[in-house]
């Protein structure tokens, strides 16, 4: 049995990892901390978990004094407020996995840069591994902190990882529209999520300087092993949850559909969370579960291969894999407490 701590279990990521864990057999909440709610029962701000889950919150400063009851802590707090609970935990011995973006980035001014805070956590930024699963399993579980990827991240980069190792693309030529649900801008959202506000319409926001714009080329970088500039366009939809990314890249070669389906099932092999489907990927058919489906099409036209990836922000793009990564520290079955499909309708 491991013992598990949740900061941030309040927010949208967190009270998902509360809910993916609570019926995990290997693993004991021992704690759950509020930035707001210290001293609350969380079923009184989360009523779904009444007389389920009747845990009281600490307060997030008191984190610090618990840390020695715990293997392992999740963070799910806004970016730049994890590095110090990040080192206290990690001096004591405790494995970090960070949902948030601070130390996704291996270049630390470049976090300067997009997220406009300073970077607290130089000394232990080496340590990180980034927690895409699929590509880093191995050094995932060997390492005692984790950034886990931000969502549309986690969808664009399972879309185009099997392109840039075979070399399929020009790497400059790759364009990512992508659309989310509002619930990937968290509970504390400011106007633009309001209903009256987002629903029965449809934006393009950040154009041109997503946060997860570097992150998505950090990663295409070190997989295809030279410097990558990318176009990404994210896009708010109205619906609670789900990432739907539509990839474009210009094909090195005369490569046919077929072979590429071939290229991706054989690179996905294995991965139970990868669905390489022939029909297109719909945000319904992985909501709430861990699952990313995957289409391939080329354009014989414009010799541009087109991919398009459905997560689940909140499962596959944050708190599942979180778990899925959790399991993989531990050596635990990848797919423990993580193994369900879609809820439909
Ligand atoms: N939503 C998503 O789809 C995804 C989110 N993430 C990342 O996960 C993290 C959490 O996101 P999300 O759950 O959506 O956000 P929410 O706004 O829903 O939740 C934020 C959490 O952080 C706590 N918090 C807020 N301010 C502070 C502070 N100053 N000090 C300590 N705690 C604070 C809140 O506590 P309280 O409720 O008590 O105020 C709450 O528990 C973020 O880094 C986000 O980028 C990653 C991938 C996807
Ligand atoms: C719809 C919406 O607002 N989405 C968020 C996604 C944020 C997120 O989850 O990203 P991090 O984990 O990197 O903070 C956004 O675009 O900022």
């Amino acid at each position: 049995m491991k013992n598990v701590g949740i900061l941030g279990a309040t927010g949208y990521a967190g009270q998902q990892l509360l809910g993916l864990l609570r019926t995990h057999s290997r693993i004991k909440i021992e704690f759950i901390a509020s930035h707001s709610y210290g001293g609350e029962e969380f079923s009184s701000i989360y009523e779904n978990y009444s007389r389920e889950f009747n845990k009281v919150c600490i307060s997030s400063t008191q984190v610090e004094e618990n840390l020695s009851k715990i293997d392992l802590l999740f963070i799910a707090l806004p970016h730049g407020k994890a590095f110090e609970i990040t080192k206290k935990a990690l001096d004591m011995g405790v494995k970090v996995i960070d949902l948030g973006a601070d130390f996704r980035l291996d270049d630390p001014d470049k976090y300067e840069e997009w997220y406009k805070v300073p970077c607290k956590g130089k000394d232990i930024l080496p340590q990180a591994v980034y927690g895409l699963t699929e590509l880093n399993r191995e050094k995932i579980a060997d390492s005692n902190l984790v950034a886990n990827p931000g969502c549309y991240p986690t969808a664009s980069l399972l879309g185009v990882i099997p392109l840039l190792k075979n070399n399929l693309i020009d790497t400059d030529s790759i364009i990512i529209d992508a659309k989310s649900g509002v619930s990937g801008a968290g509970r504390n959202a400011s106007i633009p999520s309001l209903m009256c506000e987002c629903s029965e319409s449809i934006k393009a926001y950040a154009v041109g300087m997503h946060r997860h714009t570097p992150e998505i080329e950090q990663e295409a970088g070190k997989i295809s092993k030279k410097e990558v500039t990318l176009t990404f366009t994210p896009h708010l939809v109205p619906m609670n949850r789900g990432i739907l990314s539509v990839i474009y890249a210009k094909l090195r070669e005369d490569t046919k559909e077929e072979e590429l389906k071939k290229i991706y099932s054989d690179e996905y092999q294995g991965d139970k969370f990868i669905r390489i489907k022939d029909t297109l990927p719909e945000t319904r058919w992985v909501k709430g579960s861990n699952y990313c489906d995957i289409s391939i099409r080329v354009d014989k036209r414009t010799k541009r291969v087109i991919i398009i990836s459905a997560i689940d922000n909140l499962m596959k793009g944050a708190a599942g894999q979180a778990v899925q990564n959790m399991n993989v520290m531990f050596g635990f079955e990848e797919a423990e407490s993580i193994d369900f499909i879609s809820i439909f309708p």
